[in-house]
């Protein structure tokens, strides 16, 4: 598995931000992570990327572990929920430095760095200043420097907030078609459930730390009912689902969504 979480705790002081959590994402699997504010995803990720240690459990991320070294670096792309670049450098120029800083050889730079701006749509943009971009071509730059390392795992923290319909609907289809025309194991987190729904193939409800449900987005809708209450003929959903999901729809923009897909 690219991708295994055994039996994580991780604390900060008297805070348990992690709690015993267990997840594993298969080769190509587009795995999404739900939770309110507070729910431990980002401490995930940052394990993920060797910016945590666990107090107890292991973590391996393409078969390293995390904190061993600048091997995982390389392996996995991280689109952090904040990436704030220099205004004054251009597209290129910061993912050059991404590309350098992630192990992409000299010799293969130039060239990795024009498809990866191609591939996110930025290829007329490439040489214009950064502090020029829209959100939404910073969200894809963003998504350049996860991706130009050519990452077994992409791991995306709240990749559309703040984005309009236009650039939610372009940064989906992107992802959409990274998931399917490549074997990247991708994880999507997002306190808003419809993200994950649009994007994955499976989801894990965190709550307090603790992984609540994990199924397809269908099971999980199922457990509550389309409504976002527990479904009549469902004793096991429990209050616990359904107030994360109630969340998660009361969290969500007012975006149309429909046939927005590729
Ligand atoms: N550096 C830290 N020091 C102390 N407590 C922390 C630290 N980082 C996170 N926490 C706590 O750990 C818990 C999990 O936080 P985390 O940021 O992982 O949640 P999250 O699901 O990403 O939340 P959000 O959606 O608000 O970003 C919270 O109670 C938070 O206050």
């Amino acid at each position: 598995m690219p991708l295994e979480i055994d039996d994580v705790t991780v604390r900060y002081g008297d805070v348990t931000a992690l709690n015993g959590v267990s997840l594993s994402v298969a080769d190509g699997e587009t795995l999404g992570l739900v939770g309110t504010n507070g729910a431990g995803k980002t401490t995930l990720f940052r394990l993920l990327v060797g910016h945590e240690s666990p107090d107890a459990g292991s973590v391996q991320v393409a078969g390293h572990d995390p904190t061993a070294g600048p091997a995982v670096r390389e392996a996995v792309g991280y689109l952090p929920e904040a990436s704030g670049f220099r205004a004054a450098l251009t597209g290129r120029e910061v993912l050059r430095f991404h590309a350098r800083l992630r192990g992409v050889p000299e010799s293969a730079r130039r060239e990795r760095v024009a498809r990866t701006l191609a591939t996110v749509g930025l290829a007329d943009a490439a040489d214009r200043p950064v502090g020029d971009y829209s959100n939404g071509m910073a969200r894809r730059l963003g998504l350049a420097t996860a991706l130009v390392a050519d990452p077994d795992v992409l791991l995306l923290d709240e990749p559309t907030a703040g984005l309009d319909p236009n650039g939610v609907t372009a940064f989906d289809r992107l992802v959409g078609a990274l998931a399917e025309r490549t074997d990247t194991t991708v994880v999507v987190c997002s306190h808003v459930l419809s993200v994950v729904e649009r994007l994955c193939d499976r989801v894990a409800v965190l709550e307090d730390g603790v992984v609540r449900e994990r199924g397809s987005v269908a099971d999980l809708r199922r457990s509550v009912g389309s409504d976002g209450a527990p479904a009549a003929d469902d004793t096991s959903a429990g209050t616990t689902l359904d107030d994360v999901f109630r969340d998660a729809v009361h969290a969500e923009p007012p975006v149309s969504l429909g046939g927005e897909s590729a």
